[in-house]
C-alpha cells in the first residue's frame, strides 16, 4: 500500500529519439493541487500526455487510490482521469452537446442519448465554470478562453477522481485566470478532487498549488511546496534569469519579481550585485 494518492514511478516517454523524459517519480496526496512548472521544452506536455495515456510508456507505471491504471481500458480510465488539453478540437457542435460529451465514458451499451443525470451534471458544470449562457452557440463562436472554459466544464462532467490540465489559464485574462483557479480550488477542498496541471505563471503557481513539480531539460529538477521549489537560486538555475522572491503579505506564499536588464545594470554599477539578505 502507498502513501500516495496518485503516484508515478520511474515513469519514461518521448517521441523516438527525438526527446525522451529520463525517470520522473512523484507522489501526491488526495486532494492535492499539485502544479507542474518549468521553461518551454522542458517536458513538461510531455509528462502529462505519458500519465494521461496518449503518449505510450517506455518504462515505469502509473497507480491511482493503489491500481495501476496503465491496464485499464480506455473507458474505465477516462471515468478516473479527464484531460484539459490546451488546444480544443472545436468542430461544429454546440457547447451544450460539448460539455456532454464529458459523459460518454459512463454510457451503457446501446444508449444513445443522455440520461436525466448526465444533464444535470453538464449543466451543474456548464454553470459553475460561467459557461452557461453560451450553451446554445457552436464551439467554434466562442473566444479562446471560453473555449477553455468550456473544456474544463467537459472534463468536470466526466466527474473524474485524477484532473489533468495542460495550462488550463493560458488564454484567459487575469479576472477569468483567477476564476478559473478559485473554481479548481474549491473542487479540489470541497470533492477532494486531485489536481495535476501544468502552470507557466510562476505566481499562480505559487499562489493556488501546495505542491510543485519543477522539469528541466526533460527530467525533475526540484519538487516540494511552493516555498521549497521557488527558491531563487532554483528559478534562476533552471530558466536562466535573475529573479528577486519575497512572500506575499496576505498568504505568505513566494511571490517571483523579474528584473530588467537595465535595472541589474544599475544595481550592479551602483551596489556590485543584488543584496540577497535584505
Ligand atoms: N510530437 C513531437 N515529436 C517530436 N518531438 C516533440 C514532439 N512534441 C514535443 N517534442 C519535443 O519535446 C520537447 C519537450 O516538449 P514539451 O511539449 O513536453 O515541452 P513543454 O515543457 O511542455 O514546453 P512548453 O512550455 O513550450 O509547452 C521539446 O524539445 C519539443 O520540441
Amino acid at each position: 500500500m502507498s502513501d500516495y494518492y496518485f503516484e508515478i514511478d520511474k515513469l519514461c516517454c518521448g517521441y523516438g529519439n527525438e526527446f525522451r523524459l529520463k525517470p520522473v517519480s512523484f507522489g501526491l496526496k488526495q486532494g492535492d493541487l499539485a502544479g507542474i512548472i518549468g521553461p518551454n521544452g522542458s517536458g513538461k506536455t510531455t509528462l502529462l500526455k505519458g500519465i494521461s495515456g496518449r503518449l505510450p510508456l517506455s518504462s515505469g507505471s502509473i497507480r491511482l487510490n493503489n491500481q495501476d491504471i496503465q491496464n485499464l481500458k480506455l473507458r474505465q480510465r477516462a471515468q478516473r482521469v479527464a484531460v484539459v488539453s490546451q488546444f480544443i478540437d472545436s468542430a461544429g457542435i454546440s457547447v451544450e452537446d460539448y460539455v456532454l460529451m464529458g459523459r460518454l465514458p459512463y454510457r451503457e451499451n446501446f444508449q444513445f442519448f443522455e440520461s436525466n443525470r448526465d444533464l444535470t451534471i453538464a449543466r451543474k458544470y456548464m454553470r459553475l465554470t460561467g459557461i452557461w449562457p453560451h450553451r446554445k452557440k457552436q464551439l467554434s463562436q466562442l473566444s479562446g478562453g471560453e473555449q477553455q472554459l468550456a473544456a474544463i466544464a467537459q472534463a468536470l462532467t466526466q466527474e473524474p477522481e485524477l484532473l489533468l490540465m495542460d495550462e488550463p489559464t493560458s488564454h484567459l485574462d487575469i479576472t477569468h485566470q483567477v476564476q478559473v483557479l478559485n473554481l479548481i480550488q474549491r473542487l479540489n477542498n470541497e470533492l477532494k478532487l486531485t489536481v495535476l496541471m501544468i502552470i507557466h505563471d510562476l505566481n499562480l503557481a505559487a499562489e493556488y498549488c501546495n505542491h510543485l513539480i519543477m522539469m528541466k531539460d526533460g527530467q525533475l529538477y526540484s519538487q516540494g511546496t511552493p516555498s521549497e521549489v521557488l527558491a531563487y537560486d532554483k528559478i534562476e538555475e533552471v530558466y536562466n534569469t535573475v529573479v528577486v522572491t519575497q512572500n506575499n503579505p496576505l498568504s505568505g506564499k513566494p511571490a517571483v519579481f523579474l528584473v530588467s536588464e537595465k535595472i541589474l545594470e544599475e544595481i550592479k554599477a551602483r551596489y556590485g550585485g543584488i543584496n540577497r539578505n535584505q
